[in-house]
């Protein structure tokens, strides 16, 4: 065979011998690659394990820290970077002395620590000052005993010249920023004292805020670290109760505990005096007695230039000091402390937000790969992550606050909404008469239920029946019940009132029946519904069901009252004419509580064509009526409700009501109330405003303002409400007015002059006492005309006057 065949033989030998052996060739290459690729990763893996940071020994770290004076060219995050690992790096003596693993802390920046400001015992004066906080009275009363027991020592301590008469100062009146940010600024030569009595309460009461305060001011890297430390001395006293929290682990005066610590810190440990507890139902004076002649001795010593003296148990020396830091490690919320603090010069960092900061902190992962704890959760709550806050029930069943509302009425739903039956919803039951709902907008008390699903709020009211035990918060941050959950809970609550009226005697049967149907809602009640993070949801179940929402809110929730879908008549709690008043009387717990309040009358005014809108006055007689009017009429021009409805205050006589400085004398005479409303027509019909009195119900002390141009139909006033009409607009989801749901006019009996009571229902006196009735009170158009027509005149906050004496209805 010629080579010239043999190699056109050769791609079928190849073939052939391919064939053949195919299959063993494949899974050789196979084999190959796989083996191949198995030496590769585990390669790979051997030299990322060998790319690991060496473990950095303390010494190796201090040589890469950085001083803050040599990081120029450095990026904000890199010199914060530096700041934080630079805190790292505690004294020796301090490590050794911890006891436990020290947590590290990120220490926001601060400006050099300031010392203490020199007292010199011949020529300065000290000023104790007695905080005190008390939400149902009883520290109250300790404080007051214990300032005039001081006061009576002082006075009669001839040796003790540089020492000033205690001032006494409720945690709820001042504003924090004037006393613990730094100490008053007065007399360069006068030096303070701060003695803080205080109760503990384990649901969210204004303690808390008045704890995230001094956290936050801690906290806050613009302020020093110790800005009190100009303080000659601070101590603490908590009041509690042993029957309740046993022990301090069990919760014990636990919030006086977390003052005194906080305290300690904003001061740089100046305790003068060690922390007392006196248990109310036990040995509290006694103890309170003890720790006031320690005071005294401390002051004393003050007065007489010995300072807090050196070195022993509660004297705020480094050893204290340093049980305080292990303390605050095992509670996770400490800083390292003062003392231990690297000694020099801060660079600020610039920083637009305090969220900017903690997001600097929190995303990017520090240069030095060693592991740095940085808790920097407290000073800005929203930087907690839902998942390491612990939800708590806002009422808990098993709380003092779940008896003592149930005991006082209210059927509590899940753990944060009420509802209770009204004594006008009782009164229409029996034929006796609706409340001024009825009178103004046609709203029959028995066919409405009162509710809220929100029955913490963030103002404490001093009219406000609840405050003392009712929970207060500026965020929300409770378990939080569906909106159907609610619905279900609070009809069903109010049924089975009404069905418990069955037997009372007088309830009229057809009422009975009507009222088995709930038409109308008014969120209101107590704390406060738009609080509640589902608002929207329960609005709409309720208008699904056709019952009529009238929601009042206390205008200090900005950014839900813009996000309210429209309800039936918005109401907004106008409580004062003007910043100081309202902090008086609302004692609200936002700080910016004056920008908010001005905030919602804005969205008032943007809205009113959308909704019924309403200002609800309170009167409060020496608080907020007295040459408030112009005020008042500011706030109407500035947010042009349809409707103000102004309204005496009632008095709920309870010892907390007394304790918020409320007493019958702050309750106005309707004749009162009645001058107040003519002389507020007036003011506005001045400023070219058209609002008319509309209408008056007079046994609840209020009277209606309405916008006349439109609501007074062809001269008639029509202030009430189209339901049905209302429900159709709303169902049509398209655009409506309010315009579009007046109802009838305001019937004769209810207008202004003419008292409100409608002739149908029954007037009942109660005691029987309508005989030889004497008219006391009265005045103003309204009364004036009342008494023509034979209408009794009320006394204050709905009470009947007659000549045998108050009798109430
Ligand atoms: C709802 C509620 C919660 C309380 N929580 C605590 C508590 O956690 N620890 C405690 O020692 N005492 C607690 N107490 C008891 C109060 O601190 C005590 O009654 C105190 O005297 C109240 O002071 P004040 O009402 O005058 O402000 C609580 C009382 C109530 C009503």
């Amino acid at each position: 065979m010629d080579v010239s065949t043999r190699l056109g033989q050769l791609p079928t030998e190849i073939l052939e011998i391919w064939h053949a052996h195919r299959l063993p060739v494949i899974f050789s290459a196979i084999s190959l690659i796989a083996a191949i690729r198995l030496i590769q990763n585990a390669r790979r893996k051997r030299e990322k394990l060998s790319l690991s940071p060496v473990p950095i020994s303390p010494a190796k770290k201090d040589e890469d820290i950085s001083l803050p004076w040599q990081l120029e060219g450095r990026t904000e995050k890199q010199e914060l970077d530096l700041e934080l690992r630079a805190e790292d790096s505690s004294p020796p003596l301090v490590q050794q002395r911890s006891r436990v693993p020290k947590t590290v802390k990120g220490v926001k920046l601060k400006s050099g620590q300031k010392q203490a400001k020199d007292f010199d015992h011949t020529t300065d004066k000290i000023q104790p000052l007695i905080f005190f906080s008390s939400l149902a009275g009883t520290t109250e009363v300790f404080a007051t005993k214990f300032a005039e027991e001081l006061t009576t020592w002082i006075e009669n301590t001839s040796e003790l010249p540089s020492l000033l008469k205690p001032e006494l100062l409720d945690l709820s009146y001042i504003e924090y920023d004037d006393y613990f940010i730094s100490p008053p600024k007065t007399d360069p030569n006068t030096k303070y004292v701060y003695l803080v009595l205080l109760p503990s309460y384990d649901i969210d009461t204004v303690l808390d805020i008045f704890l995230e305060n001094l956290q936050e001011t801690h906290n806050d890297f613009r302020i020093d670290t110790a800005p009190l430390s100009g303080l000659l001395g601070y101590t603490v006293f908590g009041f509690g109760d042993k029957q309740g929290w046993p022990t301090e682990e069990e919760g014990f005066c636990s919030q006086a505990k977390q003052v005194d610590k906080w305290l300690a810190k904003l001061t740089a440990r100046k305790r003068a005096f060690p922390l007392g507890m006196g248990d109310v139902k036990g040995a509290a004076q006694e103890r309170l007695n003890e720790w006031r002649l320690g005071v005294q001795e401390v002051l004393a010593e003050i007065a007489a230039g010995k300072g807090l003296g050196d070195g022993v148990a509660g004297s705020g020396d480094a050893v204290e000091s340093d049980e305080e830091d292990i303390e605050g490690v095992e509670n996770s919320d400490d800083e390292t402390p003062v003392s231990t603090k690297a000694r020099r010069p801060q660079k600020l960092v610039r920083v637009d937000d305090l969220e900017d900061l903690g997001r600097m902190i929190n995303t990017e992962e520090p240069a030095d790969s060693a592991p740095l704890a940085i808790d920097f959760t407290t000073y800005k709550s929203k930087l907690k992550t839902p998942a390491v806050v612990q939800l708590k029930e806002m009422v808990p069943t098993s709380s003092p606050t779940h008896a003592s509302l149930t005991k006082q009425g209210y059927s509590i739903i899940g753990s944060h909404s009420g509802v209770k039956i009204c004594r006008w919803t009782k009164s229409a039951l029996r034929g006796r008469g609706s409340c001024y709902k009825y009178s103004f907008y046609g709203i029959a008390s028995h066919l409405c239920m009162e509710a809220t699903p929100s029955l913490s709020c963030s103002n404490k009211c001093v009219f406000c029946w609840r405050h003392g035990t009712n929970p207060v918060g500026t965020t929300w941050r409770w378990v939080t019940d569906a909106p159907e959950v609610i619905f279900d809970g609070i009809t069903t609550a109010h049924y089975k009132k009404i069905k418990a009226m069955k037997g009372v005697p007088g309830v009229r049967a057809e009422r009975f029946a009507e009222a088995m149907r709930i038409r109308h809602c008014a969120l209101s009640l107590v704390g406060e519904p738009i609080f509640y993070p589902h608002i929207n949801g329960l609005v709409a179940i309720m208008h699904a069901n056709r019952i009529s929402t009238f929601l009042v809110c206390n205008a200090q929730h900005p950014a839900q009252l813009e996000a309210l879908i429209p309800v039936t008549q918005l109401y907004v709690s106008i409580d004062a004419s003007n910043k100081d008043s309202l902090r008086k009387i609302d004692r609200p717990l936002h700080r910016d509580f004056w920008e908010r309040f001005c905030a919602c009358l804005d969205i008032l005014k943007k809205r009113r064509f959308e909704q019924r809108t309403v200002f609800r006055l309170t009167l409060v007689k020496n608080f907020n009526m007295a040459d408030e009017v112009r005020g008042y009429a500011d706030l109407v021009e500035r947010a042009l409700p349809g409707f103000v409805e102004v309204k005496g205050v009632t008095y709920c006589g309870t010892s907390a009501a007394g304790g918020a400085g409320i007493t019958m004398e702050n309750v106005p005479f309707y004749e009162e109330v009645a001058a107040f409303v003519e002389a507020l027509a007036e003011e506005l019909s001045n400023r070219g405003l058209h609002y008319g009195i509309a209408a008056e119900h007079a046994h609840s002390c209020c009277v209606l303002l309405a916008d006349k141009e439109r609501f007074l139909r062809d001269g008639k006033w029509a202030t009430r409400i189209d339901f049905e009409k209302f429900f159709e607009l709303y169902e049509g989801g398209g655009e409506w007015r309010p315009e579009d749901y007046i109802g009838g006019d305001t019937p004769e009996w209810a207008l202004w002059g003419n008292g409100g009571f409608d002739p149908r229902d029954t007037r009942v006196w109660t005691k029987g006492k309508n005989k030889g009735r004497v008219i006391v009170g009265g005045g103003g158009v309204g009364s004036e005309k009342a008494k023509r027509q034979g209408v009794e005149t009320v006394g204050p906050g709905g009470m009947v006057l007659d000549g045998a004496g108050v009798v109430e209805i």
